[in-house]
């Protein structure tokens, strides 16, 4: 009689909105396919009555759902827990999150002809030190981005402000990160990574401001997720218009990004983030790295479907190794 295929479980516990989005039929089917099933974790029930799970993948915020993630890891400790709340915390932060950036020791085949590195930045705690910028601007000079210190995932941490002079500064609300706001051609390369796969993509961003701009315009502009909207969608022509920068625009050396992507995988230790790359038009061949975030939207990215499955399998089999 033929042995029967063992199976594999993998749970997952994310915000209905994230559900909707990544667990898709098509992911569901070729997983299945390939012998593990995509089981939904109920986070309100405790997690050790709805195991056993092979592999546990997550992307949910508080206490109670840490502490219920280690307390079923130190139990079953054969069980993958992708990725490690610990190792998540620190992209929670805009400062840590980028701080690891500059840790990064790359020997970069590219060194002799790309750079890359972060925006200058400052963090603001109180409103004392935001209205006296002699106490911070440091090699800082407007316009600067204006960004809420925690990237929580909530609709308020990706509220930003663009602000062009002093007068801004009044309008914000610490704890907050003021980033240099650099030139980058409208336009931003998102880098998608799943373990070792790396995947760069184009959106838009914010258009580049010129010397006359930031003397003439308001003294602040608000913004939110800006590379999620699409270019018919934009509400103020002027603002946004990025005509055929998108379609126009030259892809970073995929040598450099992916020796990013691998180093950063190293020292954060986590398998499932993206991160935002620009090119300063200052320099033309330098990188910056502005945002990193955990467990993004995937389902933008061309087959994600097989890359996931890919990933899953890859790790389950070295599980079974071991
Ligand atoms: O919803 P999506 O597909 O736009 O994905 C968001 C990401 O968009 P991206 O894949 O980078 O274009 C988005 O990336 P950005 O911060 O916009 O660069 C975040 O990762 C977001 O998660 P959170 O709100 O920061 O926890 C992601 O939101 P969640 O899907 O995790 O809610
Ligand atoms: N230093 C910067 N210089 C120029 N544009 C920036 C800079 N930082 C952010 N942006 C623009 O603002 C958008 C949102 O910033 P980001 O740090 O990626 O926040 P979020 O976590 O909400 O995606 C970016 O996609 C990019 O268009
Ligand atoms: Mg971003
Ligand atoms: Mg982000």
């Amino acid at each position: 009689m033929a042995e029967p295929i063992s199976r594999f479980r993998i749970g997952y516990a994310l915000a209905p909105k994230k559900k909707y989005s990544f667990i898709q039929p098509s992911l569901v089917d070729l997983a299945s396919q390939r012998g593990i099933d995509l089981v939904p974790i109920d986070v309100e029930k405790p997690l050790a009555d709805q195991g056993p799970f092979d592999c546990v993948l997550h992307k949910m915020c508080g206490e109670d759902w840490k502490n219920q993630l280690r307390d079923y890891a130190a139990g079953n400790p054969a069980t993958l827990v992708i990725d490690s709340p610990d190792d998540i915390e620190r992209l929670h932060n805009r400062i840590s999150m980028l701080d690891v950036v500059g840790e990064l020791e790359l020997n970069l085949e590219t060194a002799r002809t790309e750079s890359f590195g972060i925006p200058k930045q400052v963090v603001i705690y109180d409103e004392e030190n935001l209205l006296n910028p002699d106490l911070w601007t440091e090699g800082l000079k407007f316009p600067v981005i204006a960004k809420p210190l925690v990237a929580d995932g909530s609709a308020k941490s990706h509220k930003m402000s663009l602000v062009f002079n002093r007068e801004g500064l009044s309008k914000l609300k610490p704890p907050i990160v003021l980033q240099e706001f650099v030139n980058h051609g409208g336009v931003i390369f998102k880098v998608y990574v799943v373990g070792d796969y790396v995947k760069c993509v184009k959106r838009n961003s914010l258009p580049d401001v010129s010397e006359e701009k930031v003397t003439s315009l308001e003294s602040s502009l608000c913004f939110s997720q800006i590379s999620n909207l699409p270019s018919h969608d934009k509400s103020d022509e002027d603002k946004y218009s990025t005509s055929n920068l998108l379609e126009d625009a030259e892809m970073p050396p995929s040598r450099l990004i992916t020796d990013i992507a691998l180093g950063l995988r190293k020292a954060t230790k986590l398998h499932l983030f993206n991160f935002d790359v620009i090119r300063d038009i200052r320099v033309g061949n330098r990188y910056l790295v502005i945002d990193i975030n955990y467990f993004p939207g995937y389902a933008k990215m061309p087959s994600y479907e097989t890359v996931l499955t890919d990933f899953f399998c890859d790790m389950l089999g070295k599980k079974e190794k071991d």
